[in-house]
């Protein structure tokens, strides 16, 4: 397909994008799937260019940017490494607003939310949070698209025959530098296509996620609770870390969600996960395991912040009021989940947002109420299973400086 026919094709998706009504990712999926003549180059192309709009939104608007094609214009000229003659046809008008784009924000004439790509209720609280600077530097290491991470399944193969079969399918990849099971492929190769995928050896997963069933480090033959366990990311590997025996249960209130960890679950070959669907963090099912289990994950449900990589979409779904919504649940699960650990069990929260008042203020309010509980430093935990990482009392990741999702985690454990 020409630029000139695929151009439209990404317009098109973008404004299907800016309805809000469907997360960007599910929009596009839907978009290709409507459209299959469309090649994997034009469906790249368009993909990269809703994504760069998204990303690059507020800059965008502060050039005048007053239509979704010229946001898509936009996007490929000053951020996709598209130039002017690759983009034809441009009209008059759209072309000296083009080249005009060169000129702006290269300095600091723009304001710091502008150039950070937040809303500014967000950059106000991350501000306040980091500094100015650390702030900006955030906004700046979210505007990158993410690497495609992968977590090898040990139960099938070491990292390192992992990484040699995937170098012999023609997959560039490396170790990451702190999960000893990870792997960073270089660009995006279709890596649902390779047979090492098929047979569960590799699962895609980010290098921060990775980290969080470290932190909670089950034993095998353990009672394990992964009590957000979502499309179950981080309950395979707490399965694989237990080395199949005890049990993992995966618990959600999505059964959408829970229905997605079913064919990884498959491929994994894990024998010790059981996904159920819950109705609250209230339910019987959860009830009924009250101080019998050894350790419990809490993914908890978060505005998503440390994602905005790869979903930066977001930052427009996300608002002063979801977070507040947000807060309570966060600390209602974590109560419920606090009385499912035994004496001498663990509990590790975790979140993918930057906002201290779904990290830090959710654990000092639970330590003040539930005294039986005290914080683990998460260096020493990672330091037990050889990953040299001190980000202090909690784990905190930050795409600029880690090159991971952010995170945030938590280590408590329960007094015997
Ligand atoms: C951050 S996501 C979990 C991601 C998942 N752990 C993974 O690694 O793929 C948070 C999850 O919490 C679930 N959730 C929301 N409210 C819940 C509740 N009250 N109890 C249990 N899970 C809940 C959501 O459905 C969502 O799947």
């Amino acid at each position: 397909m020409s630029f000139a026919a695929v151009i439209p094709r990404a317009v098109e998706a973008l404004q299907q994008v800016l309805a809000m009504e469907h997360p960007a990712d599910a929009v596009l999926s839907r978009y290709f799937r409507k459209h299959p003549n469309m090649g994997a180059r034009d469906r790249a192309f368009v993909a990269e260019a809703v994504y760069g709009a998204l990303r690059h939104a507020r800059f965008l608007d502060a050039a005048g940017a007053v239509n979704p094609r010229l946001r898509i214009l936009g996007a490929a000229f000053r951020f996709g490494g598209f130039n002017l003659r690759q983009l034809e046809p441009v009209s008059g008008a759209e072309r000296e607003w083009l080249v005009g784009l060169k000129a702006i924000g290269c300095g600091d004439n723009l304001p710091p939310a502008v150039r950070a790509e937040l809303p500014d209720w967000l950059w106000e609280r991350l501000a306040a949070a980091y500094g100015d600077e650390q702030a900006l530097a955030i906004g700046g290491g979210l505007q990158h698209p993410a690497p495609l991470d992968l977590r090898v399944n040990t139960l099938r193969a070491s990292r390192d025959a992992a990484l040699k079969a995937l170098a012999e399918e023609g997959v560039s990849c490396a170790p990451t530098p702190y999960s000893p099971v990870g792997i960073r492929v270089r660009g995006k190769p279709p890596i649902n296509r390779s047979p090492l995928f098929h047979s569960g050896v590799v699962e895609v997963q980010d290098e921060g996620s990775q980290l969080l069933a470290y932190l909670v480090a089950p034993r095998r033959g353990e009672m394990v609770v992964d009590f957000c366990a979502g499309a179950g990311g981080k309950t395979l590997h707490l399965g694989t870390l237990m080395r199949s025996e005890g049990r993992v249960y995966a618990f959600d209130v999505a059964d959408w969600r829970l229905a997605q960890l079913k064919p990884r679950l498959r491929r994994s070959g894990l024998s010790n996960v059981y996904p159920q669907r819950i109705d609250s963090e209230n339910d019987p099912r959860v009830k009924r395991l009250a101080g019998k289990i050894d350790r419990v994950l809490v993914d908890a449900p978060c505005s998503g912040t440390g994602t905005l990589r790869r979903n930066p979409d977001l930052k427009w779904r996300q608002s002063p009021a979801t977070v507040a919504a947000l807060k309570r649940t966060q600390a209602a699960i974590l109560e419920a989940a606090a009385r499912l650990v035994k004496p001498g069990g663990r509990l590790v929260y975790a979140t993918c947002s930057f906002l201290q008042e779904e990290n830090d203020a959710i654990i000092q309010a639970f330590l003040e109420r539930t005294p039986t509980f005290s914080l683990v430093p998460a260096a020493q935990v990672l330091a037990d299973h050889g990953i040299a990482l001190d980000t202090g009392p909690c784990l905190r990741l930050f795409p600029h400086l880690h090159g991971t999702d952010g995170f945030f985690a938590a280590v408590l454990d329960r007094a015997h």
